[in-house]
């Protein structure tokens, strides 16, 4: 193995997965800490865990234990993946693991550029964009876990680290990638290890990559990884991942637990499109009015690639969350897909598709997933995915990716009978 990347959540790692099988490493998404080593002929693993949220010091512990076997496989880069809109709590967790992986590795300077233009994503003068609205204007100001509301990443970063931050600009990434290496260390020397580095269009992105050829930890969103690939003698290898996968006789089931825009506005899209939707409430999954079982009686029942989902507005998760408490309505929606997906596979499922990262993360655990291989893309950040050694099919959407037609897209290209 080549490139070690440890991601903080399930979809994001696939995302990361995308970008790298796309620039041609033979990658494979592994889900938690692999209790055995990796095949020979994986060139790029990607650790998938779900510290995005958790206490700080055991999103460190788990970092660092996923650090160490990824060491193991012979890595000679490290990758830290947070998500492109810089998700993470007041206490971190993006500051604290990209420290202790830092420090472990006895890291120079360490990019930290969560860009990703494809889906809107710049930083520019150290702020983060999302399309033409800073991120603290986004809608991710409204996040349930993670409400994100300063756009100024230099500031967020250096709230939750103690090594100090630097920045390079534009004006360096514009000159290109030695002009970039040179702006790296000069940061790195004036006593500023933690850099955020500007970035708006895909060019510049292979830029920072070729820039990071010798840096030992990188960390950021997929689009930093663009570069990486080729630092390791790898080229794009489109042939074959542009179709769906093989058909397979098994119908698609999709749930949603995001309650980003992007998502809310797919499942509009899937209602207007006539597809049969199933609406959680909040209030019906903690008093015990729905439950796994009568969900999946009902998703097993439709015509169709059917939907089940929580996703609402602001105000009425705001409404929720005072009401049941935070942690304990998202831990409540969580394990109630959780659940459903652990039957549904059961009664003969063969094609999942997840919407929302912390949702992703708990289906993916429910179903007892070891690693997947990374399949053809289906939007932008996300792919089909094959689950090594079964007959299992997923796609786990970030809660802000993907078109308006997405679930209905994701399950064609799974290869769902329809
Ligand atoms: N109706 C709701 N009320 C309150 N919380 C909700 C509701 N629906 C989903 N959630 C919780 O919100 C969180 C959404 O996070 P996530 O799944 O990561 O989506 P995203 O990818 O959009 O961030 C989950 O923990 C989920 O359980
Ligand atoms: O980088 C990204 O935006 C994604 O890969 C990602 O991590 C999104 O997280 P969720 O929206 O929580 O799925």
């Amino acid at each position: 193995m080549k490139l070690g990347c440890i991601g903080d959540d399930f979809t994001g790692s696939s995302d990361l997965g995308n970008t790298l099988a796309k620039a041609g490493m033979r990658t494979v998404q592994y889900c938690g800490l692999p209790g055995r080593a990796a095949a020979p002929d994986v060139e790029a693993g990607v650790v998938s865990l779900k510290t995005r949220t958790m206490p700080a010091d055991e999103a460190v512990r788990q970092s660092l234990e996923a650090l160490d076997w990824l060491r193991d496989q012979g890595c000679q880069q490290f990758f830290f993946k947070y998500c492109s809109t810089f998700d993470s709590t007041s206490k971190g967790n993006i500051g604290p693991v990209a420290e202790a992986l830092s420090d472990a590795l006895g890291a120079g300077p360490v990019i930290f550029c969560p860009a990703f233009p494809a889906t809107g994503r710049s930083v520019y003068q150290g702020y983060l964009f999302v399309n033409d609205r800073l991120l603290n204007e986004s809608g991710m100001e409204n996040h349930p876990l993670t409400p994100m509301r300063d756009a100024d990443l230099r500031r967020v970063l250096a709230s939750q680290t103690q090594k100090p931050v630097g920045h390079v600009g534009i004006g360096d990434v514009l000159a290109g990638h030695d002009a970039i290496r040179n702006a790296l260390s000069r940061e790195f020397e004036a006593g500023r290890p933690f850099i955020v580095v500007d970035a708006i269009t895909d060019e510049h992105l292979v830029d920072i990559g070729r820039a990071a050829a010798d840096l030992s930890l990188v960390t950021g969103g997929s689009g930093i990884a663009l570069g990486l690939p080729e630092n390791f003698g790898c080229r794009p290898a489109l042939q074959g991942r542009l179709e769906g996968f093989e058909p397979v006789a098994s119908r698609a089931v999709a749930l949603a637990g995001s309650v980003s825009r992007a998502t809310r506005g797919q499942v509009d899209a899937h209602r207007q499109a006539g597809q049969p939707l199933f609406e959680i409430v909040a209030a019906d999954v903690i008093e015990n009015r729905i439950n796994a079982k009568l969900l999946t009686d009902w998703l097993l029942q439709q015509d169709g690639v059917p939907l089940a989902y929580s996703s609402t507005n602001p105000e009425t998760v705001a409404e929720n969350q005072r009401r049941f408490g935070r942690d304990e309505v998202a831990h409540a929606i969580e394990q109630l897909f959780a659940e459903t997906a652990r039957l549904v596979s059961e009664r003969g499922v063969e094609i999942i598709i997840s919407a929302g990262g912390e949702t992703s993360g708990a289906i993916v655990s429910a179903l007892r997933v070891e690693a997947f291989e990374i399949g053809p893309e289906i939007d932008p950040g996300v792919p089909a995915l094959q689950v090594v050694g079964a007959p299992l099919r997923l796609a786990l959407k970030s809660g802000n990716f993907g078109g308006a037609d997405f679930f209905s897209k994701a399950a064609r290209i799974l290869g769902a009978t329809l």
